[in-house]
């Protein structure tokens, strides 16, 4: 049976346009749609397997990318979005009325901080950024597929280019873990002079 990865990803991935320099993300509503603009083009497009991020119906993996949270405004109908799970490090608005996600900002201290993930489908226009690889790809089993699924999940990734991983590609591994040491507290002398005899 043929896999319904995502509607951007199945009937070939559109290439992205160096003239693209933003526009403007609409929701499913045909009452009232939520608006938001994106200025300029968006970066680390990706296919992501989490059970976290939005998809549309019958897609295994959702499309999702990041724009510095300062180059994202509500336009229209701003009202009608609401946080899906405050708890969480990325505070997903998504529209009361469809259901879609329509941007969402990373405001706690953590890497990505000052970064808004956004779904770049939504966008009117064309000549968003083509995903580059596919991430949180072992997830889609939480969503319901069947682990016996998963060579011919990644088999179809490798397929049309996406390499899959199970968290985010290594270079964004690799920038986490060196946030991660950049900002680690200054260990006390103490601290030091433990791990020197240890
Ligand atoms: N296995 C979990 C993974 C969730 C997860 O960690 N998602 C990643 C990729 S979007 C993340 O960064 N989540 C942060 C958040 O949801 O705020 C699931 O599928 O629910
Ligand atoms: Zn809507
Ligand atoms: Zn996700």
């Amino acid at each position: 049976m043929a896999i319904n990865l995502h509607p951007a990803l199945d009937n070939g991935i559109a290439p992205t346009s160096e003239s693209f320099n933003g526009g403007v993300l609409v929701c499913n509503c045909s009452d009232r749609p939520v608006r938001v603009r994106i200025e300029g083009q968006v970066a680390h497009n990706h296919a992501c397997g989490c059970t976290k991020c939005w998809k549309p119906d019958g897609a295994m993996l959702s499309i999702v990318a990041v724009a510095p949270t300062d180059k994202v405004t509500v336009l229209e109908n701003g009202d009608k979005l609401k946080v899906v799970d405050p708890s969480a490090l990325i505070q997903r608005y998504a529209c009361t009325g469809c259901g879609v996600h329509m941007h969402g900002p990373v405001e706690r201290d953590h890497p990505f901080k000052g970064l808004s993930f956004v779904h770049p489908e939504r966008f009117e226009g064309r000549g968003w950024m083509a995903p580059g690889f596919a991430a949180f790809v072992s997830s889609v089993i939480e969503a319901g597929v069947d682990p016996n699924q998963m060579g011919e999940v990644r088999g179809r990734l490798k397929e049309i280019g996406l390499e899959p991983y199970d968290c985010l590609s290594p270079a964004l591994m690799d920038y986490i873990a060196t946030w991660t040491v950049q900002h680690r507290a200054p260990q006390s002398a103490a601290q030091q002079a433990a791990a020197e005899t240890a």
